[in-house]
């Protein structure tokens, strides 16, 4: 997720890549791959990492986020922004573990930051200046479309948002899978997929129509559309979607519930 927003931030221009610097635990590889592949500093010093920022992204999984903040409570100062894009993990908890008066703003991305198509949501913490929220837009700014949303609707916009691409990404999976079954060759196939949903999608954007009026101009009575809508719905069309995003806000709650307790296992 770092790097899909370093590359989505760098690629808009809104940051020159050497004054993004980027740090690991371990994967040294890691590291090398995206000094190479971005022209950021990646360093395996977190301290002068955090050091060096106006503005410090946390990007671990929230199994590391504690150890991480523990790292980092010595030489990180209350004049640093802090966005935090761990699902679940509520900003009280890294204002507790760095005491003071931290400023931190969750934000949730998805990976079409790589390519400024994210919407990501920002949720700033108890000592965020309405000034910083202005700074933190700037910068996510840059990976795509922003809102601000109240923190306890961040586990909805993570299930809709944040892990919404992977259903889209099923969808596309899907459609190829069906034309290449009804005989397609799999790069054509690929193609049609993709291109449906990206159509499908600009439209939604573009169009003074409904997704729904979209739909209803697609179905011709007793056509094709409507036939294959029937197995849709028969198979659990939008509740199938639905479900999706409960369960992936659910999860995102009970993570927030372990932060509350304590400890975190995954
Ligand atoms: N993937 C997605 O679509 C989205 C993810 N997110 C959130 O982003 C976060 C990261 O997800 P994702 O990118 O998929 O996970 P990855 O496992 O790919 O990346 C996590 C990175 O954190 C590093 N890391 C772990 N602990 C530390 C530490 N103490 N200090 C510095 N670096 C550390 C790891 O490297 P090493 O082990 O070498 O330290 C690794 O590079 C998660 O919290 C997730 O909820 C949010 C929105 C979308
Ligand atoms: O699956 C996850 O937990 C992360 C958060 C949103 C997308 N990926």
């Amino acid at each position: 997720m770092a790097e899909a927003m370093a590359a989505g931030m760098i690629e808009s221009g809104t940051i020159e890549p050497e004054r993004i610097i980027m740090t690991n635990r371990s994967n040294e590889q890691r590291r090398q791959e995206l000094m190479e592949n971005h022209g950021v500093l990646a360093t395996q010093s977190i301290e002068f990492a955090v050091r060096e920022a106006d503005v410090v992204i946390l990007a671990m999984k929230p199994k590391d986020v504690e150890r991480a903040l523990e790292g980092i409570e010595d030489f990180i100062t209350n004049e640093q922004l802090l966005l935090s894009v761990l699902a679940g993990v509520p900003s009280s908890f890294i204002e507790e573990k760095l005491e003071g008066e931290q400023p931190v703003i969750r934000v949730m991305p998805n990976t079409s930051s790589m390519i400024g198509k994210s919407i990501s949501a920002l949720a700033a913490g108890e000592h965020v200046s309405d000034e910083q929220v202005t700074i933190a837009r700037a910068l996510i700014r840059s990976i795509g479309e922003t809102v601000v949303i109240e923190e306890e609707q961040m586990d909805v916009f993570t299930g809709v948002a944040g892990s919404g691409p992977a259903y889209i990404y099923h969808v596309i999976e899907s459609l190829e899978k069906a034309a290449v079954e009804g005989g397609i060759e799999t790069e054509t196939a690929r193609k049609m997929a993709v291109q449906t949903v990206l159509g499908a999608g600009m439209m939604a954007e573009q169009s003074e129509d409904s997704p729904s009026a979209l739909r209803k101009k697609v179905t011709s009575p007793n056509g094709t559309t409507q036939a294959g809508l029937e197995a849709l719905y028969e198979n659990g069309g939008g509740e199938a979607i639905e479900a999706a995003v409960e369960n992936a806000a659910t999860r995102s709650k009970e993570i927030s519930n372990q932060f509350n307790k304590k400890p975190v296992t995954q």
